[in-house]
């Protein structure tokens, strides 16, 4: 049997970053960036005032206080958006708003909550430091900086920035299309009752869900039965839809595998079996005529959703133009001894706590992969290496934090 990490390696030769293209700002929402962002000009580009008041030189109103109120002459009015050139001198104030061009001689800005607010003259009853509610042109960005880097996803923060330096459009790897198709005779959709020897079908909203999750556009194609035409006509039809193929189900021993059976026939696709618990059955590929990915992963639901963490998700990664980095791990105390097949390594579904003596695991109970109550309750996944059969409590072990838990 293969190991994980071969398994990872072979998956990773192969998969590239989907094509960058430029988008418009709000399109380009979710993607990550192909080139750095560089501001051409300062932000803010000029000193300007931070709130509604009055510009004032200090010598004028060093000695400003509520029984020594300061009278002067306002001799401009300056809104935001003022291209007007101002300026004042010793004896003057201007009215000015927040966001307008700070006039030229200008030491600070007076609130006009500190004076009586007048507009021909203004008395001013407090004094303020230099500098007072002025914003320097630059102090948010200076000319030339990088203010984003290449791999950064463009998330609602960086949708700000990218306007506030002027750009309209960027260069993104988009969020890869990734559709999620699941096979299986017994499935029913949610909603529609079951009969006999029929299940819910789960698989594919919980991976189409892994997939967003994982920055990526997913679609669930929900299900087909277990037919080698329908099954092949259909990965055909979504291929155009797709970036990447998801299927789940019909991938072992059993009389219909049909997934396997039918891409068999295709060639590109190598169906193997992993050394690990749960997802030993996996199968990977490319299809069509642009190669496009296709992970074939097993019916199981946790072995699915385990299968998708370790195998699609750094997959994912890569065609989004980001490093294919694993899910981030860490030591934790047992609190309870497990088990695990020899040979295989075992993925737990677990409890991690952070607490006052450092990070602690639970294994939960029920570890069978249909058992998807089990993953619902958990955060985390027990690493148990290959040549280990038991780990008793209170020993140390890696344990991988699962994504959005
Ligand atoms: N003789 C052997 N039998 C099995 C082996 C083996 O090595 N020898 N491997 C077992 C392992 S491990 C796994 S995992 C499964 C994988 O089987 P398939 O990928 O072919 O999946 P199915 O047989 O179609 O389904 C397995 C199981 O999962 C349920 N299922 C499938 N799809 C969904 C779905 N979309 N939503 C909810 N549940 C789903 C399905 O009803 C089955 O119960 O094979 C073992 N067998
Ligand atoms: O390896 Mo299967 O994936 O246990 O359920």
């Amino acid at each position: 049997m293969k190991t994980v990490e071969q398994h990872i390696a072979d998956i990773l030769s192969v998969v590239q970053p989907v094509y960058p293209i430029e988008l418009d700002l709000l399109r380009a929402y979710g993607g990550v960036l192909a080139e750095p962002i560089t501001a051409d000009v300062a932000l803010p580009p000029f000193d300007n005032s931070a709130m509604d008041g009055y510009a004032v030189r200090m010598a004028d109103v060093a000695a400003a206080g509520p029984g020594s109120p300061v009278k002067l002459p306002v001799v401009a009015d300056i809104g935001a958006g003022d291209g007007g050139v101002y300026a004042i001198r010793d004896g003057m104030a201007a009215r000015i708003m927040t966001g307008a061009p700070l006039p030229a001689g200008a030491e600070a800005v007076v609130p006009v909550e500190w004076t009586d607010g007048g507009i021909a003259e203004v008395l001013i009853r407090r004094a303020p430091r230099p500098g007072n509610a002025v914003r320097r042109a630059g102090d948010d960005v200076r000319p030339g900086t990088v203010v984003l880097r290449r791999g950064t996803r463009v998330g609602s923060a960086e949708l700000g920035l990218l306007a506030s330096v002027g750009r309209k459009a960027v260069k993104v790897h988009p969020r890869p299309r990734v559709v999620v198709l699941s096979t299986g005779t017994e499935l029913v959709e949610p909603g529609r009752p079951i009969g006999p020897g029929q299940i819910w079908e789960s698989n594919s909203f919980a991976l189409t869900a892994a997939a967003m999750e994982a920055g990526c556009a997913g679609s669930r194609h929900g299900f087909i039965s277990d037919d080698p035409g329908g099954v092949l006509g259909t990965i055909e039809d979504l291929l155009a839809h797709a970036d990447v193929l998801i299927t789940t189900g019909g991938v072992s021993m059993g009389a219909h595998d049909v997934v396997k059976d039918v891409l068999s026939r295709l060639g590109t696709v190598s169906f193997e079996r992993v050394a690990m618990q749960p997802g030993m059955p996996q199968g990977w590929g490319t299809v069509g005529e642009a190669g496009t990915p296709i992970f074939t992963l097993p019916g199981n639901p946790v072995s699915a959703y385990v299968s998708f963490q370790l195998f699609v998700r750094p997959a994912l990664a890569r065609l989004q133009g980001l490093a294919p980095e694993p899910l981030p791990s860490v030591r934790a105390r047992l609190t309870a001894p497990v088990s695990s097949p020899e040979g295989r390594r075992s993925y737990l579904r677990s409890i991690l706590e952070y607490g006052p003596d450092g990070y602690v695991v639970a294994p939960v109970t029920r570890q069978g992969s249909h058992q998807f109550s089990a993953l619902a309750e958990t955060n985390a996944l027990i690493v148990v290496p290959e040549p280990a059969t038991s780990i008793g409590a209170d020993q140390t072990v890696e344990v991988m934090k699962l994504p959005n838990r």
